[in-house]
């Protein structure tokens, strides 16, 4: 599934939660694990995001929109206590809706996207948020993303992301997933 084409079965992401977990416990052992899902318009950057912050690299050229859901982990050092992180990559689109909120409520954390260069994916957030409260846990730690602030043509102030994320109460930087910007930062705060 996802922008993967590779069979589940002998790679890290994709739909099998048996192969990805047997692999993670052979390379990587773990104190903790957590569940970040991705979520927010489609093109905002979801899939780059991961990308740069599991490879260092950035998916340049024609965007592959994410079919239904991915996933990867990574393990990562909080204060000595190795975290695994399981980081959901959804689809943004319409379409896919219906099972992107079926993985709501296991969610630990939730990383909720919009594009700096797109005033429409900024206001689609208020919508985000109102799926977020329907179906996933009271607890979950929800941190607002403003992606692709490499970008000249910005439709979205930095101080109208930060007014938003303060009505609601939630965390909030921008990040650029073309730079490598605040991304380590963002996962490493989700962590925490
Ligand atoms: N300039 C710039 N472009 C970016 C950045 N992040 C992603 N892009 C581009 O935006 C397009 C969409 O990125 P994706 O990561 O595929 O978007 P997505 O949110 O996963 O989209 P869906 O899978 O449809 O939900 C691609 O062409 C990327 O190259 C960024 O930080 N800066």
């Amino acid at each position: 599934m996802g922008k993967n084409r590779v069979p589940p079965d002998v790679t890290e992401n994709g739909d099998s939660r048996q192969s990805s977990f047997r692999q993670s416990s052979i390379t990587e052992a773990y104190d903790l694990s957590c569940k970040v899902m991705l979520v927010g318009d489609s093109g905002v950057g979801k899939t780059c995001l991961l990308v740069r912050f599991k490879d260092g690299t950035f998916l340049s050229g024609s965007f592959i929109s994410t079919v239904g859901i991915d996933f990867r982990n990574k393990v990562v050092d909080v204060e000595g206590t190795k975290v695994k992180l399981q980081i959901w990559d959804t689809a943004g689109q319409e379409r896919f809706r219906s099972i992107t909120r079926a993985y709501y409520r296991d969610a630990n954390a939730l990383l909720l996207l919009y594009d700096v260069s797109n005033k429409n994916s900024f206001d689609n957030i208020r919508a985000w948020l109102g799926e977020i409260q329907e179906y996933s846990q009271d607890d979950v730690v929800i941190m607002l993303l403003g992606n692709k602030c490499d970008c000249h043509e910005r439709a979205v102030r930095k101080e109208d992301g930060d007014r938003l994320s303060k009505e609601y109460g939630v965390a909030f930087m921008e990040t650029s997933a073309k730079t490598g910007m605040n991304v380590e930062l963002a996962f490493m705060a989700v962590a925490r």
